[in-house]
């Protein structure tokens, strides 16, 4: 056993029990009140922990949430095809300078003519207009408060956001609040090169880590005020400010990573044991590089392997595509749809880069988000509700569609996987999320096997 995980096992062991169904009823009521989501409600289910219920009617094809990411990353392979914003994952600059950038960060010049590579570098630095692009406005960029130029955003207010919540530790720039940047690039790194769920884990543990800060900071100008106030590290004070930083968090389904993980299929069932092992010692290494990076004395729980495990493993069961639809696809399906004569004239200055973006054209942001209302949604494979982005949902937010007449009262319920494979396939696809299910229809299609 690690050391942190010896001498706080109490500690942990608190971080990680199920908050009771009033705890669990009055943080969500709370946070659909705050974010202003009528039309649920999250409450315990008859079977299987909580699930979301409706509070309104819902017609097919009506919204019945938009669900704000607790933290979210987008994947670092797909930073070169978009430039979206580090917090709400809009994208950002305009037309020119994705296409521009993008093409240029890949060399993919095209024909390599020195011609065609310096027009790529005036549509990245927008010193060359594209026809009609201005009809597919984009924020502009505004850069990292701390200097890392590895995150741009799309206001100063979605900058200051991210910085307070949890860039301020995360960011590799010289503003940075981290321990060490050279750790934290290094910690970077091997979560780029294993698994960015890493990267997901460590925007969580920072999330805490600064929320607990403001509340001690809080907490400390009150007891300035009583004049006798002893710091005692960890002690009863800090640590119940430390579990109510850690609330998001204790309210998601969680189980250790390496005993949650699928078995992949080029995997055999004689070398569970020793996959599970791997994946164990892969987070103790990611762990430490964490450590090194940004280590907090007085949220050391936070720091444990036992804590580390079951933050991603959560994110490994709950964890939801985070996608937002291309603006530059929408441009090159507009010149498209040009009439004939003027598509030809405007087709001569976009057709190269057309060409040389090939089938990427139409490349969407994508990463991986945790939502908390949506986490709580329970799987059917005849759900009522569905994930789903519209024309206008842009941002990273999770959108949740009525798929048929939902009544107040009902439980909303989405598919995990694509409800129209048949029974033995959904049921080898669900056991990866860990349970068998019951929904009438696999009751239906059992009986009738
Ligand atoms: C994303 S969570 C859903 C919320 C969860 N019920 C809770 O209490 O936090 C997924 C977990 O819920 C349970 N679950 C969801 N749908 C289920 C179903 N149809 N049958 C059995 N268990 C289900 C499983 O334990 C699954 O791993």
């Amino acid at each position: 056993m690690e050391v942190i995980d010896t001498q706080f096992a109490d500690q942990i062991s608190l971080l990680l029990q199920s908050p009771s169904p009033l705890q669990v009823q009055e943080y969500f009521d709370d946070l659909l009140t705050t974010k202003r989501s009528h039309g649920v409600q999250v409450k315990p289910t008859n079977h299987y922990g909580k699930g979301v219920y409706a509070d309104m009617d819902f017609e097919e094809g009506d919204l019945v949430l938009k669900d704000p990411m607790l933290v979210g990353i987008q994947h670092s392979s797909n930073k070169i095809d978009c430039l979206v914003c580090g917090c709400c994952f809009c994208f950002i600059g305009s037309i020119e300078m994705q296409i521009g950038r993008k093409l240029f960060l890949q060399g993919l010049g095209g024909p390599k003519d020195v011609c065609f590579n310096e027009k790529l570098e005036l549509l990245m630095h927008e010193k060359l207009e594209l026809p009609y692009s201005k009809k597919f406005p984009l924020p502009g960029v505004i850069n990292c408060p701390g200097g890392c130029k590895e995150v741009y955003y799309c206001s100063k207010s979605c900058a200051q956001a991210d910085w307070d919540n949890c860039h301020s530790l995360l960011c590799t720039g010289e503003g940075s609040k981290s321990l060490n940047n050279k750790a934290l690039s290094k910690f970077i790194q091997h979560a780029n090169e294993t698994n960015d769920i890493f990267l997901l884990a460590a925007k969580a543990i920072s999330c805490t880590i600064l929320k607990y800060r403001s509340l001690k900071a809080v907490y400390d100008k009150e007891k300035d005020k009583e004049k006798n106030h002893v710091s005692d590290v960890l002690g009863n004070h800090n640590f119940s400010l430390l579990l109510k930083a850690w609330k998001p968090l204790l309210m998601g389904y969680k189980r250790r990573w390496w005993d949650c993980i699928a078995l992949p299929i080029d995997v055999d069932v004689s070398e569970e044991d020793s996959f599970r092992m791997q994946i164990k010692q892969l987070a103790f290494e990611s762990l430490e590089l964490l450590k090194a990076a940004i280590l907090d004395e007085e949220c050391l729980p936070l720091f444990s392997l036992e804590i580390y495990g079951h933050i991603i493993g959560m994110f490994e069961l709950n964890n939801l595509d985070l996608v937002v639809a291309s603006p530059v696809e929408d441009y090159f399906l507009y010149i498209d749809d040009l009439p004939e004569a003027e598509k030809k004239e405007v087709d001569e200055i976009t057709r190269p880069f057309f060409d040389a973006l090939g089938e990427g054209y139409s490349v969407c942001c994508e990463g991986t988000a945790f939502f908390p209302i949506q986490s709580c949604m329970n799987h059917s494979c005849c759900p009522n509700a569905k994930a789903f982005k519209r024309d206008e949902d842009r941002d990273g937010q999770a959108t949740i569609i009525a798929c048929k007449h939902i009544k107040k009262g009902e439980e909303v319920t989405i598919s995990y996987i694509d409800e129209d494979l048949e029974l033995e396939v959904r049921r080898a696809l669900l056991a990866d999320y860990g349970f068998i299910c019951k929904c009438p229809r696999c009751v239906e299609e059992d009986h009738s096997s």
